[in-house]
């Protein structure tokens, strides 16, 4: 298997490095006799139903499924090459790690790095929800485990959201609980889900919603039993596969056009902001001392 290191050119015309090593394993696809196909890179496995035209992909980042920075360079390239292969009509989000949908951003790529690597780390955020967000697919998330901040963003960008009925698994933008501030697009995807009120709520409490909750406040679409995740979110991504793609990708367009806009127009500032925020000794405190909470929460 051939190590790739090299420079990947995204839609927006930006690079993102490719570290050796990264892409290990990648494009070690077998293929089924009955239409089933399975990519394999290290932190991100892709399954899929090329007859149905479903793709999975389950995130494999343990123990918590962060979204480091060799993680979403792996996530990126698989949407890339997901959305280019008119064979994929849906995409399901979930997870591989028991318990965890996603931690949200890798709290170590925010802490004690220099200030290139902030940029370099935001950029690929940016770029990460983007292709998400304006995804051709239909995204369906479902959520098999807790999701809180950047893990909720991804499931907030998908198209529906199917949550697995256990109280552990809590989902919501808790940023301000360690002292930061979610960036406005993070707001923006929020309002845009369960209204300008709640967000508000929501946002300044930090709150994580269990699963009850986030049915009644409207973050997510279905709460399953946890064996039925899986079943249920095929079974909408059929109903939404029913409609013809072309009406569907326009009003997906449509509706979510103007608020990706927002960030497209300012990404260069809104990387600025990140890196001379994230960069303050204030936030570097809070950070540390966050991670040290978790940390110190086995003990
Ligand atoms: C102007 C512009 C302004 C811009 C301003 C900047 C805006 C930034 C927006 C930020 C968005 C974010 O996503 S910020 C990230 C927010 N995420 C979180 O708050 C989640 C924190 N994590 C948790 O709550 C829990 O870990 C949870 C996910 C529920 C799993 O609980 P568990 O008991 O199963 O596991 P734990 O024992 O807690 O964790 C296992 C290990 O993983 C580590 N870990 C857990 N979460 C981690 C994380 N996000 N990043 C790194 N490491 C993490 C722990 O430290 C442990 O490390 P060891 O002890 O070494 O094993």
């Amino acid at each position: 298997m051939a190590l790739v290191a090299g420079r990947k050119t995204f839609a927006a015309g930006k690079t993102l490095l490719l570290r050796a090593g990264v892409w290990l394993g990648a494009e070690a696809a077998a293929r089924g006799g009955n239409g089933a196909r399975r990519f394999v890179s290290q932190r991100v496995l892709v399954e899929s139903d090329v007859t149905a035209g479903i793709a999975t992909i389950k995130f494999k980042n343990p123990p918590v499924n962060s979204l480091s920075l060799e993680f979403l360079t792996e996530f990126i390239i698989c949407l890339e090459k997901l959305e280019n292969d008119k064979t994929y009509r849906g995409l399901i989000l979930t997870s591989d790690c028991p318990g965890i949908f996603s931690a949200g951003l890798d709290l170590r790529e925010m802490c004690g790095k220099n200030l290139a690597h902030y940029a370099e780390y935001w950029r690929a955020i940016q770029e990460t929800w983007l292709k998400l967000y304006l995804s051709n697919m239909v995204l369906v998330a479902a959520i098999n485990g807790a999701s809180p901040a950047g893990g909720c963003l991804m499931a907030l960008s998908s198209d529906y959201r199917v949550l697995a009925d256990n109280p552990r698994y809590r989902i919501g933008l808790n940023e301000t609980l360690l002292g930061i501030v979610a960036p406005f697009w993070f707001k923006d995807v929020l309002v845009n889900t369960i209204g300008h009120r709640a967000a508000e709520h929501a946002l300044q409490l930090g709150l994580l919603f269990q699963p009850t909750e986030a049915l009644q406040v409207g973050m997510v679409d279905q709460v399953v039993p946890e064996d039925q995740v899986q079943s249920t979110a095929l079974s909408v991504m059929t109903e939404w596969l029913a409609i013809p793609d072309h009406a569907r990708q326009l009003t997906k367009s449509m509706m979510r056009k103007a608020t990706a806009d927002n960030l497209i127009k300012q990404r260069e500032a809104d990387i600025q902001n990140f890196v001379s925020f994230v960069s303050r000794d204030s936030i570097q405190k809070s950070l540390q001392v966050y991670l040290e909470k978790l940390k110190q929460k086995k003990h």
